[in-house]
């Protein structure tokens, strides 16, 4: 069977300064790594501008590669046509850094569940509104959260916490099989990550979902992951199961991560359950 994703020796230049820019920025660099069939979570990590985010758009399709190949269920990603582009999004949804910023402040946080309800329903038909509204509360309910909880309210009346939910149960009502979550925890206060990153379990035992996880906290990344990827100047400096990789880092660029971490608290983070994770999150500093 082949796998859900695969990106094989994908390269992404920029030029800066228009197609006939002098200066080139090779923000990815011959990256392979695939996902299998079976729901897991794959970690990104890297330092800030170590080519996180651009996998990330070229898995969605929204950046294309300069070179190598990104197939989705052995199609490239690349699709062209509205009915294949469509199929593709329905399939795989991203969820963004800042929820503020997923959301137009003026617009009412359940008008965006409806229009998503209404674009990607299974059904032949348009949903009626009863129809809509049972869908956007059985995704909300997905997140812990219900209809009537966001009903009528706009995006500054509920928390980050709310709010990122909220987006992810918009991204679920598609009933997409990868989520692309770039950064989705950093925007939101430190006591609430952790839900957000047990969220994320929650899905892909209930759902079936894969998420690939975009993060620079290493610690929420080694306690959900199954699979990690440490990437550094656009390339990837290790890769493979997650506590195989972080218990035993090969290469001295994921040594020197794990240290910033703080070795002792890093051995304190527990196999499963969350308890004592906050106090280690909150003592990580952003990566060297
Ligand atoms: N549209 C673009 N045009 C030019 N350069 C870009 C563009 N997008 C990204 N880059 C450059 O590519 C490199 C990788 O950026 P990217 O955003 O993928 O890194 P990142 O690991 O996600 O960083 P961060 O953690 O800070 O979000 C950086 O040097 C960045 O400046």
């Amino acid at each position: 069977m082949s796998a859900l994703l695969t990106l094989s020796h994908v390269t992404k230049i920029f030029r800066q300064g228009g197609i006939l820019g002098r200066r080139q920025i090779t923000a990815v660099k011959d990256v392979s790594f695939e996902l299998g069939q079976e729901p897991e979570i794959l970690s990104i990590v890297g330092e800030s501008g170590s080519g996180k985010s651009t996998i990330a758009s070229m898995i969605l399709g929204q950046t294309t590669p300069t070179e190598g190949e990104l197939d989705f269920r052995g199609k490239a990603v690349s699709v062209h046509g509205a009915s294949e582009r469509r199929a593709f999004m329905k399939e795989v949804q991203p969820v963004l850094q800042n929820p503020f910023e997923a959301f137009n402040p003026l617009k009412r946080v359940d008008r965006y569940l409806f229009e998503t309800a209404r674009n990607f329903s299974a059904g032949s038909k348009r949903p009626d509104r009863q129809e809509v509204e049972r869908i956007a509360d059985a995704a909300l309910a997905h997140v812990g959260l219900s209809l009537a909880e966001v009903k009528g309210r706009f995006p500054h009346e509920l928390s980050g916490g709310q709010l990122q939910r909220t987006a992810i149960a918009r991204a679920l009502i598609p009933q997409p099989r990868l989520l692309v979550a770039d950064e989705p925890v950093s925007m939101v206060d430190a006591s609430l990550r952790m839900s957000i990153v047990n969220l994320f379990g929650q899905l892909k035992r209930e759902l079936g979902l894969s998420i690939i996880y975009i993060t620079h906290d290493l610690a929420t990344a080694y306690y959900i992951s199954d699979k990690i990827i440490i990437m550094r100047k656009g390339e990837i400096v290790e890769q493979g199961q997650a506590r195989a990789v972080l218990d035993n880092p090969q290469h001295p660029y994921s040594r020197a991560l794990k240290d910033a971490v703080l070795s002792a608290d890093f051995a304190a983070i527990p196999q499963s359950g969350n308890a004592g994770i906050d106090t280690v999150i909150r003592k990580i500093s952003p990566l060297p």
